[in-house]
């Protein structure tokens, strides 16, 4: 590491002597160290007439008065720079002055006379001149040129653009790492292997940079200009490279904005230029105090790029131009108190060494075969990378056995072979990754069921609602056996009662309870009969809207069997049916009574036929009226013979009281009656 402040140096610049006479002087001390005064007459200074003389004072490492050829200027100023960065050190000389005052004829030099080359070209020609004569490294040498004009960083060099204004080059844009490197995106490098390349790329960027100059952007003037050479070197065989960068920096000038008189965009200018120059200020300033812990570096693109020239890993000279001329005094002054305050700041400049990947690669890769070379002298043996085949077969029988043997304590012995202990490894993973293999696939297949069980629900859900159907129907038979039975105990009592103590004469047509209807044999059979019809009729609507009988599986008709046969009132039930059945015949025997033609019964039954409101429950069939002998609907018709008898009634199921009785209402005539009805026989069935 190499510590050491910014070395400023002054030039000034050539002018009439006469103009400059008594206002500057230069003397030297002992140790080389030079000081400027500058001797201003008071009526310069503060505009009175003063015969007074003010006096500067300021020291440098070196002082080049108008003289001073640009040989000398890179002898004494760029060359040591150059050497350090032969020797690996980042270096920075930079020119700092007012617009004029000589900082691009000290940087690039002046076209005129080969004599006028300025340090870049020099120090190019002595970089270049020094890299031939060194055999012992290796150099690769790039270069980049970069302007910054209001803030704006562009390419220089870059050979795609043939720029006719600054906007037409590439914009280069400042990208940080997180280690605070800072990185330059789109600035291009060239790759110079000779002087020559090297210098052909100085012109071409002098040449964008002029293309692009306008009235407006005296490129010259507002810009900053920075000519970098990156040089990389390593000895032959070292994997270690190192990198240094030598920044050469042609500075905006440093005029105030007060004293330009400019407007405009161009004053916007001005305000970029001196606020640009304001932050490099700063920056100095802040590295010139010490125990100051931030530097403003970000403020600007200029501190941003120029970072490790400023108090960091950098040797650094800063050469202030001067221009002594009257005017130009105040503008000198402020340089070369800028200059006083840079030379404050110390550097610590490091070498940049790092090893290249590629040839640590391959300085490892001969290490290897070094080592390997050995060992097959210690082992005896030549191994090749893989295992041969007779190898892999002996080593899957040892590991099989090994992994037979239920003894613990059992070991697999491979010998010190790194192939073979890796080969198990591999083997041991197959293993153990196959295993995962197969328990996710059952895990997988136990999801699969798991996830079918929904439908086992569904199907249990489905069973059970079916389950509480078939219980809601058996409960609505049950409810329905229960009103039966009600009904059947209730005509019981009627018919008790008619028959014991209310049971009108036989001459007495009418019912006891109903004054105007007449009783007739038929009558209290009739009686029964309509208690059982509007009974049936219902049992009937229920069984319509059940669909009961049709839909009765096998397996509910066995459960109503038993649910009948262990039911409490089966035996009431039963009784109850043989009295019905009891009744039917005497109803069959008055039927053929009336049928036997009795002109006395058949009249006495058409007066009473207008008072008995059931036969109008015979399918419309009106009372009273004709129907041709036939009154059945005609399915009924279709399926009982016109004139059936009475033992053709008895065998037939079918038949039964009440709708006997209502066809026999709806018939005016006797003898055209018809027996039965479809609808009845679910319900005759159950009296059965
Ligand atoms: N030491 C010198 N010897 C001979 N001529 C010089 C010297 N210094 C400057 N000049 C001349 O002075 C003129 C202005 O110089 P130069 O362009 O270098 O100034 P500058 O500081 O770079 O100005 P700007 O800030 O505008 O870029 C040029 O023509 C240049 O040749």
């Amino acid at each position: 590491m190499v510590k050491q402040t910014i070395q400023i140096f002054a030039r000034v610049k050539p002018t009439v002597r006469k103009q400059q006479q008594g206002i500057y002087s230069i003397d030297e001390d002992e140790k080389l160290t030079h000081s400027l005064e500058i001797v201003l007459p008071r009526d310069l200074a503060d505009g009175f007439v003063n015969n007074k003389r003010e006096s500067y004072k300021f020291k440098f490492q070196r002082i080049f008065d108008q003289e001073a050829k640009q040989e000398i200027i890179f002898e004494i100023i760029a060359k040591p720079v150059a050497e350090s960065t032969l020797a690996g050190y980042n270096g920075t000389i930079f020119a700092y002055g007012q617009t004029g005052s000589g900082k691009t004829f000290t940087i690039t030099g002046g076209a005129e006379r080969y004599s006028d080359r300025g340090i870049i070209p020099r120090t190019l020609s002595y970089i270049f001149e020094q890299l031939q004569k060194d055999s012992s490294k290796i150099y690769t040498t790039h270069i980049s040129y970069l302007e910054i004009y209001n803030e704006c960083g562009y390419d220089l060099l870059d050979p795609r653009h043939e720029a006719s204004k600054l906007e037409d080059l590439p914009k280069v844009t400042i990208l940080e790492d997180p280690d605070q490197n800072i990185h330059l995106k789109n600035l291009s490098l060239h790759q110079a292997t000779t002087e020559e390349e090297a210098l052909n790329l100085l012109f071409l960027g002098d040449t964008n940079r002029m293309i692009a100059e306008t009235p407006m952007n005296q490129a010259s003037t507002r810009s900053h200009c920075i000519f970098t050479v990156h040089l990389s070197s390593k000895e032959p065989g070292s994997a270690t490279v190192r990198h240094a960068k030598l920044h050469l920096v042609d500075l905006a000038g440093s005029e105030r904005v007060s004293k330009t008189g400019v407007g405009g965009l161009l004053l916007t200018e001005a305000k970029y230029i001196n606020l640009s120059l304001h932050y490099l200020e700063q920056v100095i300033i802040a590295l010139s105090e010490k125990h100051r812990t931030h530097i403003p570096y970000r403020n600007s693109m200029m501190t941003s790029v120029l970072r490790d020239s400023l108090g960091g890993n950098c040797m650094t000279t800063m050469i202030a131009t001067l221009s002594l001329e009257k005017r130009n005094i105040d503008e000198s002054i402020s340089t070369c108190r800028f200059a006083q305050r840079v030379a404050l700041i110390k550097n610590e400049a490091i070498l940049n060494e790092e090893i290249d990947p590629r040839l640590m690669i391959v300085r490892l890769q001969k290490e290897i075969e070094d080592l390997k070379a050995e060992l097959a002298m210690a082992t005896g043996e030549q191994r090749t990378d893989a295992l041969t085949e007779a190898e892999l077969l002996q080593l899957e029988k040892l590991i099989a056995s090994y992994l037979e043997d239920q003894d613990p304590e059992s070991r697999l012995e491979v010998g010190a072979d790194m192939r073979k202990i890796h080969h198990c490894f591999h083997h041991f993973k197959k293993l153990l990754n196959d295993k995962k293999t197969l328990e996710n696939t059952v895990s997988s297949e136990s999801t699969r069921q798991a996830c079918q069980e929904p439908l086992r629900d569904e199907e249990y859900t489905k069973l059970l609602g079916l389950l509480k159907q078939r219980d809601n129907e058996i409960n609505i038979l049950v409810n329905m056996l229960k009103k039966e039975k009600k009904k059947t105990q209730d005509a019981l009592q009627n018919s008790s009662l008619e028959k014991s103590d209310t049971r009108p004469p036989q001459n007495s047509p009418f019912i006891a309870g109903s004054p105007a209807v007449p009783r007739t044999p038929f009558s209290s059979a009739l009686s029964h009969a309509q208690d059982l019809s509007i009974c049936r009729h219902r049992s009937s609507l229920l069984h319509k809207k059940t669909g009961m009988r049709e839909e009765m599986s096998l397996g509910r008709q066995e459960a109503f069997e038993i649910f009948k046969r262990d039911h409490a009132d089966s035996v009431t039930i039963e009784d109850n049916k043989q009295v019905l059945k009891q009744r039917h015949y005497s109803v069959v025997r008055d039927y053929r009574l009336c049928q036997a033609g009795s002109l006395e019964a058949h009249n006495q039954w058409n007066r009473y036929l207008p008072q008995m409101g059931i036969i109008r429950l015979a399918n419309g069939v009106q009372s009273g009226e004709s129907n041709g002998g036939i009154c059945t609907p005609k399915r009924l018709r279709t399926q009982y013979s016109p004139s059936p008898t009475p033992s053709a009634w008895k065998s037939n199921r079918a038949i039964d009281i009440p709708h006997i009785l209502l066809f026999i209402g709806a018939s005016s005539k006797p003898g055209h009656l018809l027996e039965g009805g479809a609808s009845l026989e679910s319900e005759s069935s159950l009296l059965t």
